[in-house]
């Protein structure tokens, strides 16, 4: 418990995801960018003394990347577990972050392992390998995901217990800030407070509001000792949008409450 990474738990999502990992139910997080989705799978995994296995989704990743392939070795032809494999056999939690951006033959893949017989087909080899006891599948997706965004399907988010995430309420996201940073809590006080009128100016169009994370790292820059003004307009207006007019006016809102 040494390396426990700090999480703040928001709504018993600890003791959920346990029950989750015990009963072999796999788990959906729901949530916006950098709400502390990833940072919740690294404690539990830590808490529950189990390997992590993570992989950030994409529009190109495929099954293959996920299961293996063959590759030449010298004058053979060898096969190498993908992480996905290699999760199933030793028995970690793999988490598949974006799921929705990845490959639908991703999807596909992960239908039998989501279900009562927690086994996966490996065309390439004819083979089945079934899932060892500890093995567990945590899956994030971002239901506000811009335009364009890619959704899960009905047959696939229902193979999953789900948890929604919501960046935390201003006392909590504070401590959050304190925390990872070092900064004050005066400070932290007034950023959690820019941070949260800039998520009510709903007229902004952004396509993704403040997150936890940009807070966090204006909080490090400040501590680090860079300017408070400047710390605010380089971690978190300048991120979120490149219109020049809404730059202007999120810079000097900043100016104003920091
Ligand atoms: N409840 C929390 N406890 C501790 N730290 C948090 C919490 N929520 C957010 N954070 C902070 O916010 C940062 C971003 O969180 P994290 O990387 O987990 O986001 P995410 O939801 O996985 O985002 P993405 O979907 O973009 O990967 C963390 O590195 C941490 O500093």
């Amino acid at each position: 418990m040494e390396n426990l990474p700090f999480y703040q738990e928001i709504n018993n999502e600890a003791e959920i995801f346990e029950h989750a990992w015990r009963n072999k139910l796999p788990l959906l997080l729901k949530g916006p960018t950098g709400c502390g989705k990833s940072r919740f799978v690294e404690f539990m995994a830590e808490k529950l003394g189990q390997r992590l296995i993570t992989i950030s989704c994409h529009e190109e990743t495929s099954a293959t990347d996920l299961i293996g392939r063959y590759i030449i070795k010298g004058a053979e032809t060898v096969w190498v577990d993908g992480p996905m494999t290699t999760a199933i056999k030793e028995g970690a939690i793999l988490y598949l972050d974006e799921l929705a951006e990845a490959r639908p033959d991703v999807v596909v893949a992960i239908h039998s392992l989501t279900d009562h017989r927690r086994e996966l087909f490996i065309d390439k080899l004819g083979e089945t390998i079934k899932a060892d006891p500890n093995f567990m599948l945590v899956a994030s997706f971002n239901p506000g995901y811009q335009k364009g965004f890619k959704e899960l399907k009905p047959s696939t988010r229902q193979r999953f217990i789900a948890l929604s995430f919501h960046y935390p309420e201003a006392k909590t996201e504070t401590h959050i800030l304190e925390k990872e940073s070092g900064i004050d809590h005066s400070n932290a006080k007034k950023i959690v407070a820019i941070g949260n009128k800039i998520r009510n100016l709903t007229e902004l169009g952004l396509a993704e509001t403040v997150s936890t994370r940009l807070l966090v790292d204006a909080s490090i820059l400040i501590h680090s000792g860079l300017g408070k003004r400047q710390s605010m307009h380089v971690a978190v207006v300048e991120p979120l949008t490149d219109d020049e007019h809404t730059t202007t006016s999120l810079k000097d809102l900043c100016d104003l409450m920091i």
